[in-house]
């Protein structure tokens, strides 16, 4: 029960952004994205997604691709982009209640599992209100509350600490946490390193497209030859490396 991405090259018009990148994430990993702004980060999310067909190599699901059962594969995935999107002519509860449908949800399960969410980010009062009320942290945690009550195992998140305040920032790695804890996989990308050395099982290091290194930091520490390291050193040398390049 993994995601499984092998030999994947994957860009735009025909030019590779990703060169040969191998890993898999087994259900109930949680996996730090780690690099340089223009590494190929939300390339690599966006080829997950299935909103980028990979050039060469495969992503696939228990097995199987987008192409082999789109619906599965969709349904499997739940995503939190870095900027949030929202229907301007949808209210909050109008948005749980589309999610609910999009992930073959019953509306009633969907507002049950909302609810402690909407509460825990003090949302539960405005299930009517429509995103132009909603401050730009707001806005990110309906996004979070849309993913969290589907029933997908591979949540993907886009820089997913941006915007929220400190205590949502501790109550949403607690929630990741739990999700990770009951099987879920969770891969993120995030450039707030002491967050993801707390949060993270393993992490992989991406360097103009190609992952020059993946594991736990003492895998980390071997592969880069730095036995003391902390992950800050570890990221300071890979981007002296590309600088260097
Ligand atoms: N729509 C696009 N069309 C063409 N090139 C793109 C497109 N989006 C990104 N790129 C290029 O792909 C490369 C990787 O970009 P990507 O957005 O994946 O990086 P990133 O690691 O997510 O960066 P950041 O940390 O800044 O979000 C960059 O060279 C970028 O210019």
């Amino acid at each position: 029960m993994t995601l499984q991405v092998d030999n994947l090259f994957s860009g735009y018009r025909q030019v590779p952004v990703l060169k040969d990148v191998n890993f898999s994430i087994k259900f109930g990993e949680i996996v730090g994205l780690i690099g340089l702004n223009g590494a190929g980060k939300s390339t690599l999310l966006k080829t997950i997604l299935g909103l980028i067909e990979p050039q060469q190599g495969s992503v696939k699901i228990n097995g199987q691709s987008i192409v082999d059962n789109h619906k599965d594969y969709a349904q499997n995935i739940a995503y939190i982009p870095e900027t949030p999107i929202l229907y301007e002519e949808l209210t909050l509860k109008e948005h749980i209640e589309m999610t609910a449908l999009g992930y073959n949800i019953p509306v009633d399960v969907a507002m049950q599992r909302a609810e402690p969410l909407l509460k825990m980010f003090r949302l539960d009062k405005n299930l009517n209100w429509f995103p132009t009320h909603f401050s730009k942290g707001m806005k990110q945690k309906v996004m979070v509350v849309c993913a969290l009550i589907t029933d997908a195992k591979i949540l993907i998140i886009d820089e997913p600490f941006l915007g929220l305040d400190p205590i949502a920032i501790r109550d949403f790695t607690n929630l990741l946490k739990e999700r990770a804890a009951d099987g879920t996989a969770i891969l993120f990308t995030t450039h707030v390193l002491s967050i993801a050395d707390e949060l993270c099982d393993y992490f992989l290091m991406l360097r103009a497209g190609v992952l020059i290194g993946q594991g736990n930091v003492s895998e980390l520490r071997e592969q880069f030859m730095m036995p003391e390291a902390s992950l800050d050193d570890i990221y300071i040398a890979m981007t002296e490396q590309e600088e260097a390049l």
